[in-house]
């Protein structure tokens, strides 16, 4: 049995891709080899597709969703001899397990019924009506017993009276008016009929009078031979000003995190999964599945085969087909009566204006011509798998109507080749705040110990979102229409696909609007970029910080060292970031006197930060720490990255139980401000780094152990308006549960 890297080399053996004209010859030359080449080729193919099926076993599936729902159900019920604090922690650990059993029951269509009613009566208890609500109707569409469909359907009346909605209580108050009930179920209707007038006669429904979106247009595309398509601002505009908000259409999770497939939201409490393609796909409600049906009809095999976690940037050029594919052959001429050469030059080179995302996204650069050969032949290879794919393991062909029409299958190949093309150099990748160390398949909201209440964090554990993770690759073609600059003016912000833009300082009428591709001025070295950039996007940049003459100067403040024998102040010539690579023992120089390192104060800093445990050591940690001042000057990146190191392990160390004192409080008080300081310097305050960061301030302020002067509180709190929706309310609670009294 051979895997894709085996049958992607036996491939690239048999042909042979000579000048590069375009993705549509690309695709033809491996279309066209010789008969028993061709044969060859696409039997590897098939053969592939074959060997990456992953069948599930039922009956073991079903026996651990069992067993997993059983010890949900002991954890639920134990809540009963529980406090009211401690209940609540059973309830989300029970709903922690059936989530497991429901991911684990796969396509135990009968085990996954009982898990889905189990956690949404745990998801009630809790106070998560809307997922709850969405529970019940899993449970009934996956065969919940008929007998018991009462009790489903008593809970989702109680959700929909919870949640105010008085069509839905009134339907299922309906179909439960039909249905024999026992005494106790008999009560309950008659409480909900009661609730239901009481909701009829107070309709909260007052419209809030609209307010017309005030939509200026500040920015515009302009097109040069120089500069190619590129934003210029048409108005002034101020730092922090909101220039242009874009609701991605198309986006992939990356890293294997389940996170929604429709929506992006990271943040899950009630995760609804596929059943068919083994636990990769999940989405946050009934109602973003059914928007997702459309494209997952068409993944779902490639997800059981756990192949689109093999083929990078390919998986959002095939999602990018399947979303956009419909409106694109809109505007072909006449449908069925073209060749495949004219049917891919029509599509192609459309002669349409109008800005339909789609449309944009089909006239996005590529450099794919650029490419080397290898890395040419590699995406050809994905995108005629994903081909075959389509042809032999889904409807596809049968749904578009192209089922007979072999040009058609030349014409999918070159266009997911494009597409890709196009997203090496147009992509882009989302970031969301997530727990540290979380395994891919569990889920914040359900983290037992840290929260109250829905979307309410105990005391004292904000800093769990301390952690930024890269969670989506995701296609914006308007925001790929701004050119490269090393300081962008650009500032952008993820919010699952909905993604805002503000300015980064101010930037006058008539200038040019750049994002950055590569890391900006501050965080790395002008030749790094440079080769970065020449690599990827073909290009050298002449931005206004490349152009000058200390192009560097600006991230070399943040390496500057005192020599530990002249004592001079340094910027080591090579190995900036030597910490950063654990693989060899690098050292660095004194550029005045030419002596090595020492460094003994790094490694003795580190033998200390593994016991920060111990309070006596954590006191010695604290004074090496301020000790460092000698060597790192201002804000050095390494002492930066210390000061996160010993923030991140201290708190862990009182995660984990250990007393810290006062003492302690004041010194991780200073060194959270100094590394804010830094963020600051670096990348903001409103940065999504600084507000990660400032989530331990806001923890010692919570507990009463930092007094924050008069312009830090505000400031943070304003800086919650950057956050993604899913995260800002829960910032926004934990600042008035906490922080404002
Ligand atoms: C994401 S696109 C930007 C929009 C592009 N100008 C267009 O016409 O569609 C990236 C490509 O734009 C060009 N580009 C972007 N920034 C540039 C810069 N500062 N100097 C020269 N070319 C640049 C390069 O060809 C690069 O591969």
């Amino acid at each position: 049995m051979f895997g894709l890297a085996e049958a992607f080399s036996r491939q690239s053996e048999l042909i042979q891709l000579t000048t590069y004209e375009n993705e549509f010859e690309t695709i033809k030359s491996l279309h066209t080899l010789p008969k028993d080449k061709q044969r060859h080729f696409n039997a590897l193919t098939i053969q592939l597709l074959d060997n990456l099926e992953q069948p599930a076993n039922k009956e073991s599936c079903a026996q651990t969703s069992r067993s997993l729902r059983e010890e949900g159900n002991r954890v639920y019920k134990s809540k009963c001899d529980k406090n009211a604090a401690e209940a609540k922690e059973c309830l989300l650990a029970a709903c922690r397990i059936y989530t497991q059993a429901i991911l684990e029951a796969e396509d135990a269509l009968d085990e996954l019924a009982l898990g889905f009613a189990n956690r949404g009566m745990a998801l009630q208890d809790f106070g998560y009506f809307q997922q709850a609500y969405d529970d019940c109707a899993c449970a009934l569409e996956f065969g919940y017993p008929h007998r018991l469909q009462h009790k489903l359907v008593m809970r989702q009346a109680h959700c929909a009276w919870q949640l105010g909605n008085v069509q839905q209580l009134a339907e299922h108050l309906s179909i439960l008016k039909k249905l024999p009930l026992n005494d106790g179920y008999a009560k309950q209707l008659e409480q909900l009929k009661q609730q239901l007038e009481i909701l009829e006669a107070n309709p909260n429904n007052e419209q809030l009078p609209a307010i017309p979106a005030v939509h200026r247009v500040n920015h515009k595309i302009l097109s040069t031979p120089a500069k190619g398509r590129h934003m210029i601002a048409t108005t002034a505009l101020k730092k922090d000003e909101l220039i242009f908000t874009e609701q991605a259409q198309c986006f992939v999770p990356i890293e294997q995190r389940l996170i929604c497939q429709q929506c992006a939201a990271s943040l899950l409490c009630a995760p609804i999964p596929c059943p068919a393609c083994h636990q990769r796909v999940v989405y946050c409600s009934r109602n973003c599945r059914q928007l997702h049906a459309n494209i997952h009809i068409y993944e779902c095999g490639a997800y059981r085969r756990n192949l689109l976690g093999m083929i990078g940037v390919s998986h959002l050029a095939l999602r990018l087909l399947l979303k956009h594919l419909p409106e694109w052959i809109k505007q072909l001429p006449t449908e069925n009566s073209h060749n495949a050469k004219e049917l891919w030059q029509a599509l192609v080179y459309p002669a349409a204006t109008e800005d339909s995302p789609s449309l944009q996204s089909l006239r996005m650069i590529t450099q794919l011509h650029k490419a080397p050969q290898e890395e040419l032949v590699y995406h050809a290879l994905c995108a005629n798998l994903l081909q075959v794919y389509l042809f032999s393991c889904t409807s596809f062909y049968e749904d578009l109507k192209m089922a007979n029409h072999t040009d058609w299958h030349l014409v999918i190949a070159a266009l997911i080749l494009r597409n890709a093309g196009q997203l090496l150099v147009n992509g882009h990748v989302g970031n969301a705040l997530v727990i540290h160390a979380l395994p891919s398949n569990e889920f914040p909201l359900l983290q037992p110990a840290m929260w109250q209440r829905p979307y309410h964090l105990k005391r004292g554990y904000l800093h769990k979102f301390s952690n930024r993770e890269l969670i989506t690759a995701i296609n914006l073609p308007l925001l790929s229409l701004c050119n490269h600059a090393c300081n962008p003016s650009l500032r952008t912000t993820f919010d699952g696909c909905m993604v805002n833009n503000y300015a980064a300082f101010h930037i006058a009428a008539g200038e040019e609007i750049f994002n950055c591709y590569s890391l900006d001025y501050k965080h790395s070295l002008s030749e790094q970029r440079q080769q970065q950039l020449l690599e990827i996007y073909k290009f050298r940049c002449d931005c206004s910080k490349c152009v000058r003459p200390e192009a560097d100067a600006d991230y070399l403040n943040f390496h500057r060292y005192r020599c530990e024998l002249c004592k001079q102040s340094f910027v080591p010539k090579v190995n900036l970031n030597w910490w950063q690579q654990s693989d060899e023992i690098l050292s660095i120089c004194c550029t005045a006197c030419d002596q090595t390192q020492q460094l003994t104060w790094y490694d003795q800093f580190l033998q200390l930060l593994e016991r920060c445990d111990e309070p006596r050591d954590r006191r010695k940690l604290y004074e090496a720490f301020a000790a460092l001042n000698t060597w790192l000057l201002e804000f050095n990146s390494l002492k930066l990255s210390l000061a996160k190191e010993l923030i991140g392990g201290c708190f862990a160390a009182k995660d984990a139980g250990a007393t810290f004192a006062d003492y302690d409080y004041a010194e991780l008080s200073k060194i959270i401000e100094f590394e804010l300081a830094g963020i600051a310097a670096q990348r903001g305050s409103n940065s999504l780094l600084y507000i990660s960061n400032a989530t331990y301030l806001l923890d010692l302020i919570a507990w009463g152990k930092h007094k924050a002067n008069a312009k830090q509180l505000p400031a943070m709190r304003s800086s919650f308006a950057f956050l993604a929706k899913e995260t800002r309310e829960i910032f926004v609670n934990y600042y008035n549960d906490f922080i404002e009294q």
